[in-house]
């Protein structure tokens, strides 16, 4: 009986222990997964932390007043002189261009931009305004020869000043006007240096800048010419801080921006395409003359027509017509417009390619 008792008394401790270490086991893994869990939500928070910390820290100071890249300009000097009532060379939606002669005899020229919408919520944002202060950071620090160099930028409550090296020649559509009225000569070999300086400074924004650089505005008035006719861009990659860009009448937007907005660096090449056809003829591109042609209703419509007809020659502007070996260059030249007028942008060679095309054109 005794042992009966013992027995019975005994059974229920062995049956618990496994359900207790079943218990503590589920403990364990819980406050291991908890601890990691904890462990992981605390090292995800402290990455963040540290990155937004960075990110103060890197953050470009926001920078008030003049923004001198020239050590021929003070902020003084440049302040009151664009104050001052000044010469305007140019006019378009996005502001004037004007011609601002500083205290040390330094002349400038001064794109005073448009107002930014001050009721805009995202051009009052200081985020908005910091990143164009960056671009234009970046675009001061662009170097090359066919490149006009921004010389410094005015920040205003709500617009910016942007200056640059007075050019005496103006611009290309200046002395394509020129040539137009019978005041300026200009021959083949001067245009194409124009056009060679063009395309150089566009290889230079497509394949030497990281990340690469797009023009968005090429057209005639945002070619300057120096002294010796040598190309400088300009205007170069200023979408943002020139959002009334009236790509749809100036003649040198390329379709696809037209269509659905897509810019490319090919975009570039259509304009550019469009700078050598003019050029080539002498003519503009928004001429009436290309709407009544059979051809289409384009410059790059109808030298594709005369040149598929082997009539090419016609195209030629009159007052540039002389030696024989020259009119085979133009006529080279005016296929090489005519690719980089194609309609679609995978047709347009690239700018490096159009290096290579341009300088060989005289040993064809
Ligand atoms: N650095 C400069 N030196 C001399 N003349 C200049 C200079 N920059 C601009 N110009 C003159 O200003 C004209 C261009 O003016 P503006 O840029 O306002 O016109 P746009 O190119 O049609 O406009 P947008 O670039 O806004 O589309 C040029 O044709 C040239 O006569």
């Amino acid at each position: 009986k005794e042992r009966l008792i013992r027995q019975l008394s005994s059974r229920p401790s062995s049956a618990t222990k496994p359900q207790e270490f079943k218990i503590g086991f589920k403990r364990v893994i819980l406050s291991i997964v908890l601890g990691i869990l904890t462990g992981l939500i605390g090292a995800i928070l402290f990455a963040l932390l540290i990155k937004i910390a960075v990110q103060y820290i890197n953050q470009t100071p926001f920078l008030k007043g003049p923004v001198i890249f020239s050590p021929k300009i003070s902020s003084k000097t440049l302040q009151s002189a664009l104050a001052n009532e000044n010469q305007l060379l140019g006019s378009s939606s996005n502001g004037k261009y004007y011609k601002t002669v500083l205290d040390n005899g330094l002349t400038v020229a001064a794109k005073v931009l448009e107002p930014f919408d001050s009721g805009s919520p995202e051009m009052q944002s200081k985020s908005v305004k910091r990143r164009i202060q960056q671009e234009l950071e970046v675009l001061a620090s662009l170097r090359h020869r066919h490149l006009r160099s921004l010389r410094a930028y005015v920040r205003e409550s709500d617009r910016f000043s942007l200056v640059y090296d007075y050019m005496p020649m103006g611009s290309l559509e200046d002395a394509m006007n020129g040539v137009r009225e019978n005041h300026l000569e200009l021959r083949w070999d001067v245009r194409l240096r124009i056009a060679v300086g063009v395309i150089k400074g566009l290889q230079y924004l497509h394949f030497t800048c990281v990340p690469q650089i797009l023009h968005y505005n090429l057209k005639p008035t945002n070619v300057m010419l120096d002294a010796e006719f040598e190309p400088r861009l300009a205007d170069c990659g200023l979408a943002k801080l020139m959002p009334n860009i009236d790509r749809a009448t100036s003649g040198y937007c390329a379709p696809e921006c037209l269509q659905n907005c897509r810019y490319t660096d090919k975009s570039d090449i259509f304009s550019f395409g469009m700078i050598l056809g003019v050029l080539l003829t002498g003519r503009y591109p928004t001429d009436s003359f290309f709407r009544e042609a059979v051809s289409g209703g384009s410059l790059g419509q109808w030298l594709r027509h005369l040149q598929q007809a082997g009539e090419a020659h016609e195209a030629l502007d009159k007052s540039i017509l002389g030696e024989e070996v020259e009119e085979d260059e133009m006529l080279m030249a005016v296929r090489i417009a005519v690719v980089c007028l194609s309609d679609l942008p995978d047709d347009r060679p690239s700018s490096d390619e159009l290096v290579t095309m341009l300088t060989q054109l005289h040993s064809f």
